[in-house]
């Protein structure tokens, strides 16, 4: 049967891999890999994004007493992260597969040219026939540098290899609307990128060992599918889950996707650490960039002003009159043509549409 995606990115979270006293679940982490080499010799190209360091690090060492939080993660992802890249590439190996690790920070999204070259250096890996394993390089990566959790991260990668799918694995069949646990809870099996109000659903409760929860999930898995990528996100505690997702048979939330949008709208879509200014319009601006499926650049007319500097191929954030982030753009000149146009009729866009990313949920 063909499958319906060419390229899918998969994120395996840390409760999957892991059993109930914390140790690292190998029977499981098994049957992932075999489902990923099954769907690769379908001819999918596959790119993992697995949690599991922590975990793994449990398993051979003990934090000392006295190590703080931050302490307490970094020692055992980075002796973690060993381990868990070790099984993985055994486990490949039996199918005489290679996997490749890359472990990546916030900031190494956040330059173009830097982003490139990490699309750059995936592109390779595919083409070579290798799983590339992607997981937050932990050990530098503490507070304000972190990922809200590895679905941010892994929902950044799959923009930027446009995939056509991330699934997203957790012990949990999708989103729910109430507890999962509950009886009367059901599952939701479907969101249009124009659905609004399911974050209503979700408690703040998380798994065991998860770190950033139902919500953080929701909001990517969302934003993802607005760029053009299916979203699925199921249960990876489930037999053979990968194969049933993809074929519909198993249970999922899917996440529809809206009509694709241009590599750079995706970079634009997570480039919000790279942000040099912020650009003031007034109310009719916002209303017409705002209005659905009308294709609006930023004309300095309904700019009111601007807070900070940037040149030309900088990324502004454009706010509305309150404050409210409208979205990101990639402004067309610098800062002085950008003040000397300011309010005028008859002038260049400051950002072109085709550079413009308005958030999903703009009104
Ligand atoms: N409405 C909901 N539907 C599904 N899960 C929910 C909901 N509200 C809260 N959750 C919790 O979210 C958890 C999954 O998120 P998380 O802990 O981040 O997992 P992971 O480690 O896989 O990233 C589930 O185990 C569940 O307890
Ligand atoms: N980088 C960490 C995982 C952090 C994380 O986001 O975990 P999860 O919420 O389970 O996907 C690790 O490998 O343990």
């Amino acid at each position: 049967m063909p499958l319906p995606y060419r390229r899918l990115v998969v994120k395996i979270g840390s409760n999957v891999l892991t059993q109930d006293n914390g140790l690292p679940d190998l029977p499981r982490m098994a049957h992932l890999v075999d489902q990923i080499v099954q769907l690769k010799a379908q001819g999918l190209e596959v790119i993992v994004v697995s949690s599991g360091a922590v975990a793994a690090g449990r398993s051979l060492i003990t934090v000392p007493a006295q190590a703080d939080a931050v302490r307490s993660r970094q020692l055992l992802a980075a002796v973690g992260q060993v381990k868990l890249l070790s099984t993985y590439a055994e486990l490949l190996a039996k199918h005489g597969l290679l996997c490749a690790q890359v472990l990546v920070t916030k900031e190494d999204f956040r330059d173009r040219q830097h982003y490139l070259n990490m699309r750059n250096c995936f592109q390779e890996l595919l083409q070579q026939q290798v799983i590339p394993i992607v997981n937050e390089n932990d050990v530098i990566s503490v507070t304000e540098l972190m990922f809200t959790d590895n679905d941010e991260l892994a929902s950044l990668i799959a923009a930027q290899l446009d995939a056509d799918a991330l699934i997203i694995l957790s012990n949990v069949d999708g989103i729910f609307t109430g507890d999962p646990r509950l009886p009367d809870s059901e599952l939701i099996r479907e969101i249009a990128p124009a659905d609004t109000g399911f974050e209503q659903f979700i408690t703040a409760q998380r798994s065991q060992f998860g770190r950033g929860g139902m919500l953080t999930k929701c909001h990517m898995a969302h934003k993802v599918a607005k760029l053009g990528i299916s979203v699925h996100i199921a249960n990876g505690k489930t037999t053979d889950i990968l194969p049933g997702v993809l074929a519909g048979t198993a249970l999922s939330t899917w996440f529809r996707p809206s009509k694709t949008a241009s590599g750079k709208k995706k970079w634009l879509a997570h480039a919000h650490s790279a942000v040099k200014a912020t650009v003031r319009v007034n109310a009719g601006a916002r209303a017409a960039l705002s209005t659905p499926g009308k294709a609006v650049s930023l004309l300095p007319v309904g700019i009111l002003g601007i807070e900070g500097e940037f040149k030309k191929g900088d990324i502004v954030q454009i706010a509305d009159e309150a404050g409210l982030s409208l979205g990101l753009g990639i402004a067309e000149y610098g800062l002085d043509k950008a003040l000397e146009r300011l309010g005028h009729q008859h002038q260049r866009p400051l950002v072109h549409y085709d550079y413009l990313f308005l958030n999903p949920d703009l009104a």
